[in-house]
């Protein structure tokens, strides 16, 4: 959980922002709203402050120097311009270089992304900037596809509309083989 959550003033600006959108905040049904509210920030916020290292530290000899790939990690964020979630899945491939990480430590990574205000380009390369560094393979590529509610239920209004945001490094950025066997497979 996130330490940084000050429910109390998450409570406040909520009973404010029920005031603000014309609603009564002695009515039954909103009474208990802004402790729900608060406690729900909890979860989708968990990643502020958080550092995914600490997932991608214990690693394990690999067997064999070829592409290990993670798909369809389903994800929710919330993108930072207008609070509403965006989500999808993240695919990420790498190319070890001696050692691997626990499969369940990429999607922890894609977590702690995922679980702060966003976007989702720049969500993108964290996670690839993060396996980079801490697990130091020779390549790593992050595919992310997602909805974003923005994009729909306000604004231009266009559901269905997905967007796709790519990062490569290292060998990916250099090798189209790679990259299109990772496409091919993700695709598949
Ligand atoms: N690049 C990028 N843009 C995003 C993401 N999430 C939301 N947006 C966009 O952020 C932009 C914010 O644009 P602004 O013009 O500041 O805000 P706005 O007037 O509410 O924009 P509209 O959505 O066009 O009504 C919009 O075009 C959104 O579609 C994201 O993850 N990446
Ligand atoms: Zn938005």
């Amino acid at each position: 959980m996130n330490n940084k959550i000050d429910k109390n003033k998450i409570e406040e600006a909520v009973r404010l922002f029920l005031e603000g959108i014309g609603e009564d905040v002695t009515r039954e049904g909103l009474l208990d709203t802004p402790t729900r509210i608060s406690s729900m920030c909890e979860e989708l916020f968990a990643g502020i402050g958080q550092d995914a290292s600490c997932h991608l530290t214990k690693t394990f000899s690999a067997p064999n120097n070829e592409m290990v790939i993670e798909k369809d990690i389903t994800f929710y964020s919330v993108c930072e311009h207008h609070f509403l979630p965006f989500y999808g899945k993240v695919h990420i491939a790498y190319v070890p270089d001696g050692k691997v990480v626990g499969l369940s430590k990429l999607a922890r990574t894609v977590e702690v992304y995922a679980r702060r205000a966003q976007i989702q380009e720049q969500m993108t390369s964290q996670i690839a900037d993060d396996i980079m560094e801490h697990l130091q393979p020779r390549g790593v590529m992050v595919y992310i596809e997602a909805e974003h509610m923005c994009m729909t239920m306000r604004g231009i209004k266009k559901p269905g509309a997905t967007t796709v945001s790519f990062a490569t490094r290292g060998e990916f950025q250099t090798s189209e083989e790679l990259r299109k066997s990772f496409l091919e497979i993700i695709k598949g």
